[in-house]
């Protein structure tokens, strides 16, 4: 026997390194992309991207920027993925003709592949987002307003106290805080206070925030995926104390779907009929009648909870951040929000959205925040379909995993003029520049929660800036 295995091992062993050069000088001489410019490493295998971001630790968005610089406007980053850096390449893979899938390696890393975000298809997300969109329309965010409302107010508050203990606050924690209570108030009717939080370190928003390295392990590994989410609960708090407070969160949508799902009744004892399980939990929204399992409706829940949380709570930071640089801006949004709002001494006199939405500067200053923000930042990875694409007029073969970044339109000089400055100003001077504005996505895979997020915005930024005149005591 032992003399089988000293003649298999070798044989084994030759044959796996035969394996490896073939596919390397494949890679590299005879892909269909073996014509496309790349780091060399990147064309022969995906493990580059791993090395840079899991080892290197380096964030792949200023990575495409330096390769964007020395190998031109289409790279190779990976055997089989190209990234573009012409913004008119944006609109050609993200856009309503297309009905393009998403990648598998990078959205089954999120653990959310039966959600809206999740599905790799068009037509297993367009069934599940046409059943939400009915929670997420302009109409269902207008009779949620007075929710929304008093999860900005809560902010207000607790501004007003840490202002009163002599204390400063942490803009971005804070932002953070008030959109997850939105979306555990609005989505789950389940609110959780985070505001509330001393210091703004409400569990939750520090969890997300640790474990979105995580996150991107994940995408190269499902061993190390499947060791750390499917480890229970204890265990997992005890291996990762800074994400117990996600683990928290987990647990309790998790009890809650199990109740909804085993009494559909106690839908009725949730404060309000605007959650998402109203909608997912009614067999008839569906076109084949059927309901969603128990670990589907978990999944959308987090994809909802990773959605909505952290980019609305970034933007309202970015905005601080510029609006605390520029004073004088930050007046103008003061005094354009005082011609709707001229008194703060009655909630009566309170604004509504529709009011704030016809404001020109507050509008042109949430742009500029989610313009300087991006969104996701991440390129949003899809596959070229069976017939090939051309994508800035370049000719692209079928299967082709592709993807243009955000910034790389957002920053654009040639669009924007000076990209880094804060100047809300210039969508003032035109409408085309919309257009270019991409931090929901285009298409049919863009954001769900568009409606619900330019309403926060705007609650937020009004909110927070007619009552406050924000100052920072040290320089940024
Ligand atoms: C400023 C706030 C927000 C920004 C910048 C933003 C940005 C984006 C972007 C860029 C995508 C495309 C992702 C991809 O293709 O992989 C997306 C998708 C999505 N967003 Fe948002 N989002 C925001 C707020 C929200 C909110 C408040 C919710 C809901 C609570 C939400 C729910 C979703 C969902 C479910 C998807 C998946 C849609 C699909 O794949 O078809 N987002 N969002």
């Amino acid at each position: 026997m032992e003399g089988v295995w000293v003649t298999l091992l070798p044989a084994a062993l030759a044959t796996s390194a035969a394996y490896v050069v073939f596919i390397v000088l494949y890679n590299v001489y005879f892909h269909p992309l073996a014509a496309f410019p790349g780091p060399p490493v990147a064309r022969t295998t995906i493990y580059w991207k791993a090395y840079v971001e899991c080892i290197l630790k380096r964030s792949f968005c200023d990575v495409l920027r330096e390769l964007h610089a020395q190998y031109g406007d289409v790279v190779r980053v990976g055997p089989n993925e190209l990234h573009f850096a012409d913004p008119k390449a944006y609109h050609d893979i993200y856009n309503n003709k297309n009905r393009w899938d998403k990648e598998s390696r990078l959205y089954k890393s999120f653990n959310e592949d039966r959600s809206s975000f999740g599905f790799l298809t068009y037509a297993e997300a367009k069934n599940r987002k046409d059943v939400l969109n009915r929670s997420f329309s302009q109409t269902a965010i207008e009779s949620a307003e007075s929710l929304l409302v008093e999860q900005t107010k809560a902010l207000c508050e607790a501004f007003e106290r840490q202002t009163k203990a002599g204390k400063s606050s942490n803009l971005l924690y804070a932002f953070r805080c008030m959109s997850m209570d939105v979306i555990t108030s609005f989505c789950f009717g389940k609110p959780i206070y985070a505001v509330d939080a001393p210091g703004f370190q409400a569990p939750i928003v520090m969890a997300m925030d640790a474990s979105l390295p995580v996150f991107v392990g994940f995408k190269y590994s499902d061993v190390f995926k499947n060791m750390i989410l499917k480890c229970p609960p204890k265990l997992s708090k005890v291996v990762s104390p800074a994400t117990a407070g996600l683990v928290d969160l987990q647990q309790l949508l998790l009890r809650q779907i199990n109740d909804l799902t085993s009494d559909p009744e106690k839908l009725k004892a949730l404060p309000h009929n605007m959650t998402i399980y109203h909608r997912l939990l009614d067999a008839d929204a569906y076109r084949d009648k059927k309901l969603p399992s128990a670990g589907s409706l978990y999944e959308e829940s987090q994809a909802l909870m990773f959605g909505g949380a952290d980019t609305v709570g970034n933007t309202l930071m970015v905005g601080a951040y510029y609006l605390l640089q520029n004073p004088d801006k930050q007046q103008t949004l003061r005094d354009e929000l005082r011609t709707v709002w001229p008194s703060l001494d009655s909630a009566e006199a309170d604004p509504r959205v529709k009011d704030l939405e016809r404001l020109p500067y507050l509008n042109a200053v949430i742009k500029e925040s989610l313009r300087l923000s991006s969104g996701v930042i991440w390129g949003l990875l899809r596959v070229v379909p069976t017939t090939g694409a051309k994508i800035a007029g370049v000719d692209i073969p079928p299967g082709t995993i592709v993807s243009t970044g955000s910034t790389f339109v957002h920053y654009n000089a040639a669009i924007f003029p000076e990209p880094d400055k804060f100047q809300p100003e210039r969508w003032l001077e035109s409408t085309d520049l919309d257009q270019w504005l991409v931090a929901f996505s285009r298409g049919p895979r863009m954001c769900l929660g568009i409606n619900l997020a330019w309403a926060e915005l705007r609650l937020g930024f009004s909110h927070v800036y007619r009552k406050f005149e924000l100052a920072t005591k040290i320089g940024i």
